[in-house]
């Protein structure tokens, strides 16, 4: 279980998240949908100790998660992550196990093997020589799911997985989820997006500073709910896109 409790951040003195709370069980796929600026990225980095916490904790299993930071895979925004970087999308999936190897050790079978079948799951095996900054942003978001799955974690957090990506890659991302949650383990994202993947979630946080309201789905999308986070302009398209997905 992953509880976080009354999580509070500032940003030289402006508050970015207020008092959030909520707990996440094994096997559970939970999403974090607000408007820009709401704390969405804040929340996560925050979790993960990578941003100081004011006020709050969040733990795994009754422990601190930032002293267990081995056990989480995290795939930042795309906008946080320097494409230029002259890498191959084998090493980038490979980096997930450099932690177990220590210095100066050369990669056993077993790290290879580990790095193959992520990047054959996720249909990016044939591409493993290439540069990440040529391939196309799907296929990058391929590949940082494949480092995750290397990872062999037991929670994952995406911040918005499905920004700028293609069809094919949402489906595969989604199948993905699916396998892990199977597995028991903890999913966490934040999205932007409404669609098909947004009635995929087991629940979901509607967050702008504070949690707004944490439920299914269907719990959570109400005209009320959405008034309070994103203001009466936007409530009724988004109120009807998601009914109309629901429905699908
Ligand atoms: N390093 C920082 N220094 C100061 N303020 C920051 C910093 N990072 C984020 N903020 C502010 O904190 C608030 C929350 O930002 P955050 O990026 O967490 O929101 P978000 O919900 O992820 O937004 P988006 O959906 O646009 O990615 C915003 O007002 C943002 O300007």
């Amino acid at each position: 279980m992953l509880k976080v409790q009354q999580l509070a951040v500032s940003y030289r003195g402006m508050r970015g998240l207020d008092a959030v709370s909520f707990s996440i069980r094994a096997g559970e796929l939970v999403g974090v949908v607000g408007p820009n600026g709401a704390g969405k990225s804040t929340m996560l980095k925050a979790m993960l100790g990578l941003i100081p916490i004011e006020h709050g904790k969040v733990e795994y299993c009754t422990c601190p998660l930032h002293r267990q930071l081995e056990k989480v895979a995290y795939i930042p925004q795309r906008s946080q992550i320097d494409w230029d970087y002259p890498i191959t999308v084998w090493n980038v999936v490979l980096m997930a196990r450099t932690r177990n190897l220590g210095w100066f050790r050369s990669p056993g079978r077993p790290a290879n093997e580990l790095v193959k079948s992520a990047l054959a799951r996720v249909e990016m095996l044939d591409l493993r020589h290439r540069r990440i900054g040529e391939l196309s942003g799907g296929q990058q978001q391929r590949v940082f799911l494949a480092r995750a799955l290397a990872q062999q974690a037991d929670l994952f957090f995406f911040d918005e997985p499905f920004t700028g990506v293609d069809k094919k890659t949402e489906g595969i991302m989604l199948d993905v989820f699916d396998e892990l949650r199977s597995q028991g383990k903890i999913l966490l994202l934040s999205t932007h997006e409404w669609g098909k993947s947004l009635s995929q979630l087991d629940r979901l946080l509607l967050l702008n500073q504070r949690l707004i309201a944490s439920g299914t789905p269907q719990e959570v999308m109400t005209a009320e709910n959405l008034q309070q986070a994103y203001g009466t302009y936007l409530q009724n398209p988004f109120h009807q896109d998601f009914d109309s997905t629901l429905a699908c």
